[in-house]
């Protein structure tokens, strides 16, 4: 190893690169990163963390509406979106510094360029600079995919809604997945008048049906707009900088401001020079890699979004801390991807873990399933006629519980601490013998009959 400049080269400073950078070097590795953009990657610099402060920026429509019938008079209020902005954004470049200041005090050196592979155990920098190493990890991310259709470029995608110069009163936003629903809800709640198009008739799949069937329901009471099986056409625009959409079949045209593309995240390999090197990558152009994260190569890795696992930051990480592990800190394991709890930040949020009621009838034949479908105590006092919804998913034989989905207030705060339950592969009964904390909403969870 002491022959090549380093034991690992990083190529990408997110969430699965920094883990393994870090976790690498603390083993005794001499370990470098380079980063092309801004050190934390998608999910500090242009994804859950900024996302999340402007699902809590636009929450407090609906807060600052409810705040009355609590006897608080609200005189009228206005919406800045220049200032939630700035202070988002100052917030990122807060936590950048932190994750370069942990690199740093690991002693992994920060390359602040665009990386690409030349061999098994080299890489080049933009700057033209030729670097070896023992052991390259590809850590790109992913990146958003657009439709390929006319006037395309009109569009933006997620990485530029954060900079927005001014708050749209129109959006039109392509997709019906995470991104399209966390950004429905933040832009809805900033006062816009958001449409989602789909090009199929069902929002988020893989979540269970009943709750993002309730989701769709609420949206739209809200007055979200939705227009589904209407895959994209053209995209012109006019002369005023307002957008017309053109979607499929006979439906009229849509007018908008700002047209965001949420259709899904292509791993990021374009231009890396994997091919090349003999690495093999699959039809979306993902890194294929074995379950201890190595490529065809063997002195290249691969973790996170780029290999098009599973698209979490958790994962990512999980994935960069056992390559590091494994390949530096002589302590071989492997991730369990069974059980993997996610949520949607909406308007409210929905979150879930294991399987669906669908998945679980079809894989175990019968199950129970228990729901509560309630309205929040303070969604009553209120007056907002928004019902939660949570259903549990019970193998009848072993009386397992193998899946926990939920919509309501707070729930992916509620769903990750009983993830740990449905994980522990508890009974039902287990759950039933727990003592209800009264009065929350997480109690529905021990009193389902
Ligand atoms: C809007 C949005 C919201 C999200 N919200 C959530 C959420 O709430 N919860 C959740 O779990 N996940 C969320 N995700 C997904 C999450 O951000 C990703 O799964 C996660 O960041 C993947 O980590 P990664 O290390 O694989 O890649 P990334 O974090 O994307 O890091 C890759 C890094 O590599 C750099 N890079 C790429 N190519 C090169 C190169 N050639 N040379 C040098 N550097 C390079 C990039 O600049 C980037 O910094 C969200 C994503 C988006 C887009
Ligand atoms: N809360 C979270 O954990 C969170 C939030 C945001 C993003 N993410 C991650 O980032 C990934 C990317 O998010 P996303 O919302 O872009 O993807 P997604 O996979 O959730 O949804 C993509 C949507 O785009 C549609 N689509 C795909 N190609 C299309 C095309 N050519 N024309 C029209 N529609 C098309 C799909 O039918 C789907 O509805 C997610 O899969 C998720 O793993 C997670």
């Amino acid at each position: 190893m002491a022959d090549y400049d380093y034991d690992l080269f990083v190529i990408g400073a997110g969430s699965g690169g920094v883990r393994a950078a870090r976790v690498s070097a603390a083993y005794g590795a001499r370990v470098a990163v380079a980063e092309e953009h801004r050190v934390g990657g998608t999910c500090v610099i242009r994804g859950c963390v900024p996302k999340k402060l402007l699902v809590y920026g636009s929450h407090f429509a609906e807060d600052l509406q409810d705040a009355k019938q609590f006897g608080w008079d609200v005189p009228a209020c206005s919406f800045d979106w220049p200032r939630l902005r700035d202070s988002v954004l100052a917030e990122v470049t807060r936590l950048e510094g932190i994750y370069s200041n942990t690199l740093e005090n690991h002693k992994v050196e920060i390359i602040k360029e665009s990386a690409s592979v030349t061999g098994p155990n080299s890489v080049k920098l933009a700057s033209g600079r030729e670097i070896t190493a023992g052991t390259i990890l590809i850590a790109t991310g992913a990146w958003p995919a657009r439709p390929d259709c006319p006037g395309a470029e009109h569009g933006i995608t997620s990485n530029e809604a954060f900079h927005l110069e001014t708050m749209p009163k129109r959006v039109v936003i392509a997709g019906g997945g995470y991104i399209a629903n966390e950004f429905a809800g933040i832009f809805h709640g900033f006062g816009a008048h958001v449409t989602i198009v789909n090009r199929s008739d069902k929002i988020l799949r893989g979540y269970d049906e009943s709750i993002r069937d309730r989701l769709l329901q609420i949206s739209m009471t809200k007055g979200i707009e939705f227009r589904f099986n209407a895959p994209f056409k053209s995209v012109e625009k006019n002369a005023d900088g307002s957008l017309t959409v053109h979607t499929g079949g006979d439906a009229a045209p849509l007018e908008c401001d700002v047209l965001m593309f949420a259709t899904g995240r292509n791993p990021k390999t374009d231009g890396l020079g994997l091919a090349e090197a003999g690495v093999e990558l699959d039809k979306a152009g993902a890194v294929v890699v074995d379950a201890d994260n190595r490529s065809s190569v063997p002195s290249i890795y691969a973790v996170g979004d780029v290999t098009n696992r599973v698209q979490l930051t958790p994962v990512a990480i999980r994935e960069g801390q056992a390559f590091a592990d494994t390949v530096f800190g002589n302590r071989p394991h492997r991730i369990d991807y069974e059980m993997i709890p996610s949520a949607v930040f909406s308007h409210p949020p929905m979150a879930g873990v294991g399987l669906t009621e669908a998945q679980a009838r079809t894989k175990l034949g019968t199950v129970k399933v228990y729901t509560s479908d309630f309205r929040a105590m303070k969604n009553v006092l209120a007056g907002r006629n928004e019902r939660a919804l949570y259903k549990m998913i019970v193998e009848e034989d072993t009386d397992r519980v193998v899946g926990l989905h939920m919509i309501g207030p707070d729930a992916p705060e509620i769903l990750q601490a009983a993830a740990v339950a449905v994980k522990a592969g508890l009974t039902k009964q287990a759950w039933d013998d727990t003592v209800a904390l009264h009065p929350s909403m997480a109690e529905e969870l021990v009193l389902l009959k």
